[in-house]
């Protein structure tokens, strides 16, 4: 039986995806993973069962990677099962930006009862504009990205895209009419809207910065639905104070906008939707489960993917650093034992990597522990798990 422990509100219809093998939320059980949210994991400890932490939707910034590596630790995420989510919120909040919906639905609400609201000298103060011919800027063209690029050239918007780490398999989702720009001052250049699609980390971190708001054109409107973080928030006030930006609209709050009133903020609420959250919770239970059964890594966001079928009933998975003569360590312990070695993988991402070797029958229970042990103690090896093949099938 493998234990789960949920941090957040986790979709009933992804917990339901994990079989009867399972416990979710046991009292007092050593958790074999985890299925979290937004949940920030920095300051916690994780114990020694913990194998796998699935996380619940796109962005991973709440977990500490390398220590979740380094105690070899599985993580995944669940690309695009929240895009299209994100990607309404978005279209809706340029929307309510370029119509000003929110201050004349509040102007409406608060007028006497009766009143003629319809009469062009109230109605006027609330005229709009329309986002067919205005020209978007996209910055970061993955799956949330590249699902508003598309978007808005189907709503009749001119789409300039920049993501200079674009995949193969990203590229061929985008429409042939989004072009592409060579830098952030040339995709924010005489955009009406900016849109931000980006993972934060380091180098993303403040990267629309006081610099970059004033080369927007001064009537721009700036949305930030990644990440608390990537965007200044003390550049969009000055700016927008001084007429250099027209509004704000965000998923994140801090004390700098708040009460702004050319800024609107919502509750973090991109991925929420009833679709959304049952998707991600149903890739994170399925990527968790078939890590824990057989081994094999799919959407790990710390560990390559790597995915073999069973070569033989017994499989030996080891995460461990990605140093020299790890696998001629690792190799000639099994030998030692007199087993074969049937299959072998292994794939590095960054500074870790993951081995999976598929091994000929055990003599005994004990030289089977003896040698988990013995892989155990090379140094930079940070897990070793043994896996009996799952009955009924290849996986
Ligand atoms: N508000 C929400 O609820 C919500 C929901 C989903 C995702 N998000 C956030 O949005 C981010 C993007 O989500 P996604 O599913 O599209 O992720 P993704 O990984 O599919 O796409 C991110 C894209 O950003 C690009 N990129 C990375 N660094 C860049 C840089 N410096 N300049 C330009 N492009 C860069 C990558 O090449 C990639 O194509 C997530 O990391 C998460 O933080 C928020
Ligand atoms: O990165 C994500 O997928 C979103 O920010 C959603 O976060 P949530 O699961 O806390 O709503």
């Amino acid at each position: 039986m493998y234990q789960i422990k949920t941090f957040n509100a986790i979709s009933p219809v992804g917990l339901a995806t994990f079989t009867a093998e399972y416990q979710i939320n046991q009292k007092d059980a050593q958790p074999d993973a985890y299925l979290i949210r937004s949940v920030d994991l920095h300051e916690h400890d994780f114990p020694r069962s913990l194998k796998a932490i699935g996380r619940c939707g796109a962005g991973y910034n709440n977990i500490p990677l390398e220590r979740a590596s380094e105690q070899g630790i599985a993580v995944f995420n669940t690309p695009g099962g929240n895009a299209n989510a994100v990607k309404e919120l978005v279209l809706a909040m340029m929307i309510l930006a370029n119509r000003q919906v929110i201050a004349a639905a509040n102007w409406t609400n608060q007028v006497q009862p009766g009143a003629d609201i319809t009469l062009e000298a109230a109605k006027s103060q609330f005229n709009g504009q329309e986002l067919l011919g205005k020209r978007l800027a996209v910055i970061g063209l993955g799956h949330v990205g590249s699902l508003v690029a598309n978007a808005a050239v189907n709503l009749g918007m001119e789409v300039i895209g920049y993501d200079p780490y674009l995949s193969a398999d990203a590229a061929w989702q985008l429409s042939r009419e989004i072009h592409r720009a060579p830098s952030l001052a040339a995709v924010v250049d005489q955009a009406d809207f900016i849109t931000v699609h980006v993972p934060k980390n380091e180098e993303t971190t403040g990267m629309i910065d006081q610099e970059l708001i004033s080369q927007f054109k001064p009537t721009a409107v700036l949305l930030n639905f990644a990440r608390h973080g990537i965007v200044d928030n003390q550049a969009v006030i000055d700016a927008l104070n001084t007429k250099r930006l027209r509004w704000y609209s965000t998923d994140f709050s801090d004390a700098l906008i708040h009460g702004h009133p050319r800024v609107t903020i919502l509750p973090h609420l991109g991925g929420s939707t009833v679709e959304a959250e049952a998707n991600c919770a149903r890739m994170a239970a399925k990527a968790v489960m078939t890590y824990l059964t057989t081994g094999n890594l799919i959407n790990s966001v710390n560990l390559p993917a790597l995915q073999t079928p069973f070569a033989s009933p017994e499989r030996i998975t080891l995460i461990h650093r990605n140093i020299p003569n790890m696998l001629g360590q690792i190799s000639s312990l099994i030998a030692q034992h007199q087993i074969n070695i049937e299959n072998l993988a292994n794939r590095a991402k960054a500074d870790f990597a993951y081995t999976i070797v598929d091994v000929s029958d055990f003599a005994n229970p004990d030289q089977q522990a003896a040698l988990i042990q013995e892989l155990a103690q090379i140094p930079a090896v940070s897990r070793v798990r043994l896996i009996h093949q799952p009955r009924g099938g290849n996986k």
